[in-house]
């Protein structure tokens, strides 16, 4: 994650309209009790919600809590987490709230009790629960019927069954003895820790991030126990492949603990040639597959705007039971149409069987590297032409809220202009002068930006708008570091009065994060600047764009930057109103590194949103501030998504009034979208983000 801008351009008016509200879904329940059969159609929890009768009231919203930043993922066990929400009332189960491992669903049998814990524990360090500041609300239980249909996919035996052409299985390709051999030789090598299970790279390091190779940094051959594995790969059936392409010379070894699976995904093609081989061990599991229809990519490739078309229903999904010791095929269709994937459960259902997932499975990933750039050959054999068009990088578009909530009619002689917000990831902006400012400008943009304190990253903070349409009239930097100030902590030594670079010192040398001034020196920064729209009419906007501390482990660094950038912008606000003798609109976006409904979000609304009971006087915002998504068609299901985090982080807040009105939102993709199934970045985006936009109206004062 890393810096990121906003855009401000002038539109043309739109009168789309479009009246779908995404729905958001959390936890998947792994209640003990449940049968076998309902846990196949699993239930859901999913957010309240704002208009549930209890919302606001102080009254219990539901039984259910989402208790984010905990979980088994930072060593916590669902039992240590009911075990402290005991203490007030009896929990029916913990669940995990999403495949993060940072989140989990506790369910209480009743209301009050949930209650009193997130009275109790929200927000707070919890001394139990490794000293961790929980951020809590409440969830409800889906029912059935609204949860999704297609969640039960039929699971094959053999591959013959699944009718994808290119998927091979071979049972038994390694014996019990050598089975044995194998795990006994991967357990003598070094474990990389990730998220959820433990990986080992061989050849070449695979890169989660960027789901590639680094081709210029071989680690070496394979190791000689794979040998066996490659000879006898060489007699695999159904290979008519050039020799070369099986030279096979990159090995991932992946240790998933029982319930733990993978994430839907296609082998990055421009990384590895056409065939990908898995080798089972130590445990079985099921991989299921799913390719999106046709009628899917038509609406991707050709109506951009149509996304509710895609939805999962469009997608055809199988399921295959990989037994332990069997070797897996895929190539030609399969490799490069169906994402694969394995399900998080810790039981399977098999025909009539049910199946346990063992403490571990151990898969061997073999892979040949690409050492060219990717033709795409194969996947153009492979794919008809319209599926080709649809891994083009992905413009969407904005779609017209007009009639949601907060709008009247629209103004004849209105000011309209949009505002994109994208974190772009670090490397890329760091070359601000020598990139960005130049292309920009050359697009009719100007830019104002603000580099990171500190030596150690160049990333910063740009706002770009388009001189033609908005004068830019004052602008103010937002360093967090000066928190430490605003704080009058005291100084170390060498850090005594306002000396910012002996502070740096002091708070480089030392990694005590009880020390404030170590806690809060982040380097984080924002940008915040006024410019006058002369066009019908004079108007004032006052845009600010930050980007927060990411570690969820410091949320409470993350509320500290939060409410100065809001009193740095009530300042600035009152400087220009008071200066120009207007009233200027207010927008705020960036990456708050911070979910929908925790401690950063619920303060930034709060000057909005009627404080609830337990929020104390000194925690509401001085400004007044929306989010435009969720005022609109509620919060996207995700602005990022890498390895073992998926969720919104970016937001466009605006403070509401009278005079000015979202009439569109960028669309943003569902989950099962096909250019963002797997992680980001990806072929069609290049950040772990995605940008997020709206277009405003201003009638005159
Ligand atoms: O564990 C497996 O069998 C599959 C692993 C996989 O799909 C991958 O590493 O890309
Ligand atoms: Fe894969």
């Amino acid at each position: 994650m890393g810096p990121r801008w906003p855009i401000i351009q002038p539109t043309a008016k739109s009168r789309r309209r479009k009246t779908k509200t995404p729905s958001r879904s959390e936890g998947v329940s792994n209640h003990k009790e449940q049968s076998l059969a309902t846990k196949m159609v699993q239930p859901r929890f999913v957010r309240p919600s704002p208009s549930s009768p209890s919302s606001g009231t102080g009254e219990p919203n539901s039984s259910n809590l989402y208790v984010a930043n905990c979980g088994p993922a930072v060593g916590l066990s669902h039992d240590a987490i009911a075990a402290v929400f005991s203490a007030f009332g009896e929990v029916k189960g913990v669940y995990p709230a999403d495949e993060s491992g940072v989140r989990v669903i506790v369910s209480f049998a009743d209301p009050f009790s949930a209650k009193s814990a997130l009275e109790a524990l929200s927000g707070r360090p919890c001394p139990d629960l490794d000293g961790r500041t929980l951020h809590i609300r409440y969830s409800v239980l889906q029912l059935p019927s609204q949860t999704q249909v297609n969640e039960c996919v039929p699971v094959s035996l053999s591959d013959s069954d699944l009718n994808i052409p290119g998927l091979f299985l071979l049972p038994d390709f390694v014996t019990a003895e050598e089975e044995q051999q194998l795990l006994a030789a991967v357990d003598t090598q070094p474990w990389i820790g990730l998220a959820k299970r433990r990986v080992q790279h061989y050849g070449y390091e695979f890169c989660y991030g960027t789901r590639n190779v680094d081709t210029k940094n071989r680690l070496g051959e394979l190791p000689p126990f794979v040998s066996p594995i490659l000879q006898r790969i060489s007699l695999f059936p159904n290979l008519d492949y050039d020799p070369a392409s099986l030279n096979l010379d990159q090995l991932t070894v992946n240790e998933y603990p029982s319930g733990v699976g993978l994430s839907p995904h296609i082998d990055t093609h421009s990384a590895f040639e056409d065939c990908i081989f898995s080798l089972s061990l130590a445990g079985p599991c099921i991989m299921e597959f799913r390719r999106y229809s046709a009628s899917t990519w038509k609406a991707a490739s050709i109506t951009n705007d149509d996304n509710e078309k895609q939805d999962s229903s469009t997608c055809i999904k199988k399921a295959l039971y990989l037994p332990p010791r069997s070797m897996l095929l895929l190539s030609g269709e399969a490799r490069y149409a169906w994402n694969h994937y394995i399900p998080h459960h810790k039981i399977d259902k098999v025909k009539d069987k049910v199946i346990r997932r063992s403490p571990r499975r151990v898969s061997f990933t073999l892979r040949k590297v690409r050492n060219h750039p990717c033709s795409c050959r194969a996947s153009r054999k492979i794919l008809s032409k319209r599926m080709t068009t649809a891994m083009d990088p992905k413009v969407r578009k904005f779609e017209s809220v007009e009639g949601a909530d907060l709008n009247s009619i629209s103004k004849p002689d209105g000011i309209r202009f949009r505002l994109v917000s994208y974190n772009i990831l670090a490397q890329e902006v760091d070359e601000y002068d020598s990139f960005y400012r130049k292309n920009m400008e050359s697009l009719g943009y100007s830019g104002i930006y603000i580099q990171r304190t500190g030596q150690r990253k160049r990333d910063g903070c740009a706002i770009f708008y388009k001189p033609s349409c908005a004068e830019l009239v004052t602008k103010e930097r937002i360093e967090y570091n000066d928190l430490l100030d605003e704080q009058k902590i005291e100084t170390s030594n060498e850090a005594k009065g306002d000396d910012k670079e002996a502070k740096e010192h002091s708070g480089k040398d030392s990694h005590d994060l009880n020390d404030p001034q170590v806690r809060l020196k982040r380097d984080c920064v924002g940008i915040m600047a006024a410019f006058r729209i002369n066009k019908p009419f004079h108007h004032m906007v006052i845009v600010a764009n930050t980007h927060l501390y990411w570690d969820p482990e410091l949320a409470d660094v993350k509320l500290a930057q939060a409410k100065y950038l809001l009193s740095r912008l009530a300042q600035f606000k009152t400087l220009i109103s008071d200066e120009f003798e207007c009233t200027p609109s207010l927008l705020l976006a960036g990456d708050f590194n911070s979910i929908p409904g925790d401690m950063v979000y619920s303060y930034l609304v709060s000057g909005y949103k009627k404080p609830a009971e337990t929020i104390e006087e000194e925690e509401v915002a001085p400004i007044p501030m929306c989010s435009v998504y969720e005022v609109t068609r509620g919060e996207p299901k995700f602005t990022n998504c890498t390895p073992g985090f998926t969720n919104t982080l970016d937001y466009i807040f605006f403070s509401p009034s009278d005079f000015i009105k979202p009439v569109s939102i960028l669309q943003l993709p569902e989950p099962e979208s096909p250019d963002v199934v797997g992680f980001l970045p990806n072929d069609h985006h290049p950040s772990d983000h995605l940008p997020i936009g709206a277009e405003f109206e201003i009638s005159r004062e």
